[in-house]
């Protein structure tokens, strides 16, 4: 089990936590499009101390200079002009050192060692690389005594194809750092409103005294991706949306709003409760399977009113992939707190917009009393909204105003954007909070082996209904909501997917 050096509660900053950040994958496309920034912003705003180092490892061959050279550019690329300023870049590329080194092999790992020599701080080391060469840099690092106690290993998602994979990678890494130095991203851990579930559920008895199946009819989740695959069809392939999206952000959304009060903020208090939740999913039964779960794949269509390929036309596509970039389920967690409550999860590439959003949908007053015509009008909801425009909006009926309304109702917003509520402070990306607990030796935005592996068999058994049923996946035009039978799977139950804000 893990332990806590630093309360989640306590305040971000602190001088007493340098570290040594050897970076593996530091020429790629995670490190240079989010992690180079998120590190940079720590600096900028004075939470990264003086002392702490950032070793960049990766393939080819390079001097510093050129790294730092490579690093800026692509700073300069990402930052709003108002967010370089340049004796802060400055401080941050003269953190920056450089090897070159094939991750695979034991060979060169010595550099590492050599660089860490006569540090005191603890070491972080980052893998930001494919999760398949995880076992064999834990082992290399290990075997070339680069190792402290006290160096804390980040693994990225996905940890896997499903959970025989995931089993053999935990292992491999589990062979070189105990749980307690493990840190496995979900970078929507990270997101400013997804640790503000914790304090909305947890700090408000409004909610807390309501938040169950007794006043909750169903609930939400959607994460809508406007964009397509990116570049990425190779990776994206291999994986589709179930197990690139649902098998972590969803799910990690899923515990976060349907988990047991934790006893306390401690990383492991916060896990053991999404086990738990993980524990108690029901698997889709075959009929369930049929009924309640729809896989699509996005065609041609248009995006901002632009025309855009389909999935098969993709650069580097295979033009007989069945492969979902869409999943819309129906699903319940089995336990006496939520039974009989529908969880309706949704999510896919080339929607028209970008947009994450949880529902809670209130039930109806047991006795209606006003307008009969009215009777069916929106209950209260709770729109928890992750992006954009971070905020929550919790929908309340009132008395529609004018004199010749009589006692007319209208459902309106009480609203709390988070950026004009609080317009000085700016949002962080979730890589910079993420670091930055890396970088306290704090566990709770992390996820632990077992989450993952509940995870997994709960998306195996799903997968393997798909494979058994041979189920095709449904085509949407890019830019729409995706298959129309997504939307019949939530309209037959007298329901409707919130759209509004
Ligand atoms: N990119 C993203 O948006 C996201 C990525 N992730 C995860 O982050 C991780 C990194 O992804 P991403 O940055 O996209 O991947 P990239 O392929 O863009 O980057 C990986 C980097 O590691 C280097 N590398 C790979 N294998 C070796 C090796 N054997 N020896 C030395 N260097 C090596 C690559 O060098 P070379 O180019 O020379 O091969 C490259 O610099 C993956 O686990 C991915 O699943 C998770 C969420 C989002
Ligand atoms: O992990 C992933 O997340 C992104 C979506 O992240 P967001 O923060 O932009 O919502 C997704 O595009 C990618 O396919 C997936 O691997």
């Amino acid at each position: 089990m893990s332990k806590s050096y630093a309360s989640p509660g306590a305040p971000l900053g602190g001088r007493d936590h340098a570290i040594d950040l050897a970076l593996f994958g530091a020429l790629g496309d995670l490190a240079m499009r989010k992690l180079f920034p998120a590190l940079y912003h720590l600096d900028r705003e004075g939470l990264m101390p003086e002392s702490t180092r950032i070793l960049g490892l990766a393939r080819q061959e390079h001097d510093v200079a050129t790294f730092r050279q490579m690093v800026s550019e692509a700073l300069r690329k990402r930052l709003k002009s108002s967010e370089v300023d340049e004796a802060g870049f400055e401080r941050f590329l003269e953190r920056l050192d450089y090897r070159q080194l094939d991750f695979t092999t034991a060979e060169g790992y010595d550099a590492i060692r050599q660089w860490r020599e006569g540090a005191e701080r603890p070491m972080v080391v980052y893998l930001s690389v494919g999760a398949r060469i995880y076992g064999d840099i834990c082992h290399n690092l290990h075997a070339s005594g680069s190792l402290d106690d006290d160096t804390r290993v980040v693994v990225e998602k996905p940890i896997g194809y499903d959970l025989k994979s995931s089993e053999q990678i935990n292992d491999a890494i589990g062979a070189v750092f105990p749980e307690s130095r493990v840190y496995r991203i979900d970078h929507y851990l990270g997101k400013e409103t997804v640790q503000n579930l914790i304090a909305l559920r947890f700090a408000n008895p409004l909610f807390g005294t309501q938040w169950n199946q007794n006043h909750i009819s169903h609930v939400e989740i959607t994460v809508a991706e406007k964009v397509g695959i990116e570049g990425r069809w190779g990776y994206f392939d291999e994986a589709g949306q179930l197990r690139d999206m649902v098998q972590n952000h969803l799910l990690q959304l899923l515990c976060l709003i349907a988990m047991d009060p934790p006893s306390n903020l401690d990383a492991d208090a916060i896990r053991d409760e999404k086990v738990k939740v993980l524990k108690a999913l029901k698997p889709f039964t075959g009929e369930a399977l049929g009924r309640d779960v729809v896989r699509g794949q996005y065609i041609a269509g248009t995006s901002d009113g632009q025309s855009v390929p389909g999935y098969l036309e993709e650069e580097d596509a295979n033009t007989q992939s069945q492969t979902e970039t869409f999943v819309a389920m129906k699903t319940e967690v089995a336990n006496w707190r939520w039974a009989g409550v529908p969880f309706y999860l949704r999510t896919g590439k080339r929607m028209p917009e970008k947009l994450s959003q949880i529902v809670i949908h209130f039930r109806q007053q047991p006795h209606y009393i006003f307008d009969p015509d009215q009777r069916g009008i929106a209950s209260n909801k709770l729109i928890i909204r992750l992006q954009p425009e971070e905020g929550i909006a919790l929908q309340v009926l009132t008395k529609d105003s004018g004199l010749d309304k009589g006692m007319r109702l209208r459902p309106g917003p009480l609203h709390l954007d988070f950026n004009s509520a609080f317009p000085k402070s700016r949002i962080p990306d979730a890589y910079e909070r993420l670091l930055l607990e890396v970088m306290k030796g704090q566990q709770y935005l992390f996820v632990r082996r077992d989450e993952v592996e509940h995870a997994w068999r709960w998306c195996d058994q799903l997968i393997e209904g798909w494979q058994e049923r041979e189920t095709p996946p449904r085509r949407y035009p890019a830019g729409s909501w995706g298959p129309v039978a997504s939307i019949a799977m939530i309209t037959q139950d007298g329901r409707s997917w919130y759209e509004d804000y």
